[in-house]
């Protein structure tokens, strides 16, 4: 199974363990094949120790393709966003301290951040000078639900970069697994900053 994408999600698990932002078994990750599939991440598995058998084909409606694996929990809303946006190629999810404590700072369903040089890491911005906002949606475990949440928003103004989901974590992604990496690298700077001040109360 020695593929360029199952590479791209076993070595961004690698990097996104390393960073202190999959504790556990949290995160998910996966990488768009074609218009109607994925490789996503199998639910329970340290994401610091993947090998390309944690992972499993599904079909955008989230199901196996030819695995007996079962696929991580979350996988809806992997499909969704690659069904929502033809340019999506890669989805990561991480559930750091900042985007966890940060979700739970922000009573709103917008985080907006400006001010930060590193808005320039997110696709589309050329300045610090600017506003830019990331939906944060209610916790749930009904993930049809929270995917049919999902698609109602972005039906109604398409989301970028990423989405908090309150007191769970972040999901980010890009056209690729590269600029996935950088939009959640990012993103993942600007709440550990945006949490700091929140909690001095700048
Ligand atoms: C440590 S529990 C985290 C899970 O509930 C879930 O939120 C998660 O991110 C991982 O689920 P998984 O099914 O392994 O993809
Ligand atoms: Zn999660």
């Amino acid at each position: 199974m020695s593929d360029l994408l199952t590479h791209s999600i076993v070595e961004a698990g690698r990097w996104i363990d390393a960073q202190g932002w999959c504790p556990a078994t949290g995160g998910n990750f996966s990488a768009r094949i074609d218009n109607a599939s994925a490789w996503v991440t199998a639910s329970g598995r340290h994401k610091g120790e993947l090998t390309p058998y944690d992972l499993l084909k599904v079909n955008l409606e989230g199901q196996p393709i030819d695995s007996v694996l079962k696929p991580s929990a979350e996988t809806l809303l992997h499909t969704a966003l690659y069904a929502l946006d033809e340019n999506i190629g890669a989805v990561l999810h991480t559930h750091s301290v900042a985007s966890t404590v940060l979700s739970r700072l922000e009573a709103s369903d917008s985080l907006l951040l400006s001010g930060y040089e590193m808005q320039k890491s997110l696709s589309g911005n050329q300045t610090h000078d600017s506003t830019i906002s990331i939906h944060v949606f209610e916790n749930t475990q009904d993930m049809q639900l929270l995917a049919q949440q999902l698609k109602e928003v972005w039906t109604d103004t398409p989301l970028q970069w990423g989405f908090l989901v309150r007191g769970h974590g972040l999901y980010a992604w890009g056209r690729d697994m590269s600029e996935a990496r950088r939009h959640l690298e990012g993103l993942e700077f600007l709440f550990a900053c945006e949490r700091d001040m929140m909690l001095l109360n700048r």
